[in-house]
């Protein structure tokens, strides 16, 4: 174990250690000795501990470490371990190499995008041996991790009193409000990082609507369409994502000359945590559609031999182009903002189902608040929902807040527009299309789920509710006589 002395520590030892030094690992390591903090490193392959040091081993003070015993033995008590390393098993195995070495009272955090289930599963579990265990989630990417991301820590208060403020010392900061708060017992930290991840889906979904809009509707060059980007982040949609859009469509191949995203193949990646928050929105009722229709347009994308293989279904007749292009373009910008609505407002529903399912009491507000900043769906409207929830922390969607249902309303003959041309001109647009459809549910006055119930009831005797008085009923379908049966 080589150490480098932190001339402001009292101790030889580490105030906190991080193990897994990939991406995430090692700039929150680095952000952690910038803050002044003794930090030990560890990763399982020495190479990427070393790589660190050497690059940035002036930056802080490190301890470098071989051996998970040697991470262990340089911390400070009660001992703080930052797991950083892939979700799944790597983690497991890493939190029991950890827990065999720790003692009663120490604090095994674990950063990654772990499976909520796993971390109430992990925190029972050490909970058993004395030691307290933090899933928490991070999001920011490699900038944030380094800057200041936001941070979404669950697990036991009495840790979080402890850990907090070193935590809070290295998120993001928005007007001097650190982007890290406790969230919540167990699961939680995770449970609300894996919904802000299927937001991400959703809200990347729709920018990428929106741009193939621009491109195939109003054909208008990638220059021109990160020209649009570019405004619109300075405008409602200002945000992370619309803000990196224009900077990815700028972009040119080194290679070609090309714009760089015309030389990507068009087939998404996803690592689960967007699948996860479906799974849990259809355990818990919960229809987030936005969200659901992004992880499906990866899944599509990616089904290489079946669009290859379709490439000559029929279109039908195709409409033309819409005439007047920069009406178009704010038709864009509205239906992409009411659509983004939606997708927060499915987004926090699901939280609230969640939160009230494992009892966690999660405040929609502070959550709101800690994604302001350091995120990667960090965005300027947030600081509309926090108003929402400090305005009515009841709230039973963010469309019924009163600045999102004027908003939304605003925008509403765009939305419709947008999504009625791309159908007839034959641009898939499920993002969009889905959430005005939910939003046309969510106010409707009657459902067509009257007649499911019907069927249900004809075939399997399910039996239905009634409007005009309450109880259940089954009918005799088709008989003449007495065909109603209360249940
Ligand atoms: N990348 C991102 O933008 C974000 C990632 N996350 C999450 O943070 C965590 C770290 O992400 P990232 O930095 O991208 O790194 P990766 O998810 O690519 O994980 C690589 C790290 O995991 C270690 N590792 C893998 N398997 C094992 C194992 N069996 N035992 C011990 N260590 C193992 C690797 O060690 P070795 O070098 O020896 O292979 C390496 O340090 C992940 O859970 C990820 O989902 C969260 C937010 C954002
Ligand atoms: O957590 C993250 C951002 O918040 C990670 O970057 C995650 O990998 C993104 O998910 P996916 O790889 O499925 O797009």
């Amino acid at each position: 174990m080589a150490s480098q002395q932190n001339p402001e520590s009292t101790s030889n030892l580490a105030q906190i250690g991080v193990t897994g030094l990939a991406v995430m690992g090692s700039n929150l390591a680095r952000n952690l000795a910038r803050h002044g903090y003794t930090v030990a490193l560890h990763n399982r392959s020495i190479a990427k501990t070393d790589a660190l040091l050497e690059n940035h081993g002036d930056e802080g003070t490190f301890i470098r470490t071989e051996s998970m015993a040697d991470f262990v033995a340089a911390l400070e008590r009660p001992r703080r371990a930052l797991i950083m390393v892939k979700a799944g098993d790597a983690t497991d195995s890493v939190i029991e190499e950890l827990a065999d070495l720790m003692e009663p009272g120490d604090v095994i955090i674990d950063g990654g995008n772990s499976l909520y289930t796993d971390t109430i599963r992990r925190e029972a579990a050490m909970s058993k041996r004395g030691l307290n265990f933090v899933g928490t989630g991070i999001s920011g990417g490699e900038e944030g991790a380094l800057n200041g991301p936001s941070i979404m820590p669950g697990g036991p208060a009495e840790a979080y009193e402890s850990l907090g403020p070193l935590l809070e010392s290295i998120s993001a900061h928005v007007d001097g409000t650190p982007c890290c708060t406790h969230i919540g017992p167990n699961g939680s930290g995770h449970f609300v990082k894996m919904v802000h991840n299927g937001i991400e889906y959703a809200d990347m979904q729709l920018i990428g609507e929106a741009y193939d809009l621009m491109r195939k509707a109003l054909t208008m060059s990638t220059d021109e369409i990160a020209d649009v980007f570019r405004q619109w982040n300075s405008g409602d949609l200002e945000s992370y994502l619309v803000e990196i859009t224009a900077e990815v469509l700028a972009q040119k191949d080194a290679e070609t000359g090309k714009p760089l995203i015309d030389v990507i193949v068009d087939e998404a990646g996803q690592k689960g945590t967007g699948r996860w928050t479906v799974k849990s929105a259809l355990d818990l009722g919960i229809p987030t559609t936005g969200i659901a229709e992004a992880v499906f347009a990866r899944a599509l994308s990616s089904s290489r031999d079946q669009r290859t293989a379709a490439r000559d279904l029929a279109s039908g007749k195709l409409a033309g182009a819409p005439t007047d292009r920069d009406r178009f373009v704010a038709d864009i910008n509205a239906a992409l903002y009411a659509s983004k609505v939606v997708a927060y407002a499915q987004g926090f529903d699901q939280i609230r189902a969640g939160s009230a399912e494992y009892d966690w009491n999660v405040d929609p507000g502070a959550l709101a608040t800690i994604w302001r900043g350091g995120c990667i769906i960090r965005a300027k409207f947030l600081n509309r929902i926090v108003d929402a929830y400090r305005d009515d922390p009841d709230l039973p969607s963010l469309l019924l807040a009163p600045y999102f249902r004027e908003a939304v309303s605003a925008g509403l003959d765009s939305w419709r527009r947008v999504v009625a041309t791309a159908s007839t001109m034959g641009i898939p647009v499920p993002a969009f299309a889905s959430s005005l459809s939910y939003y046309d549910g969510l106010r409707a006055e009657r459902l067509p789920a009257a007649l499911t119930q019907g069927l249900r009831d004809f075939f399997g005797a399910h039996t239905y509710k009634r409007v005009d008085k309450p109880g259940s009923f089954h009918t005799l379908w088709g008989e003449q006589t007495r065909t109603e049966v209360e249940v």
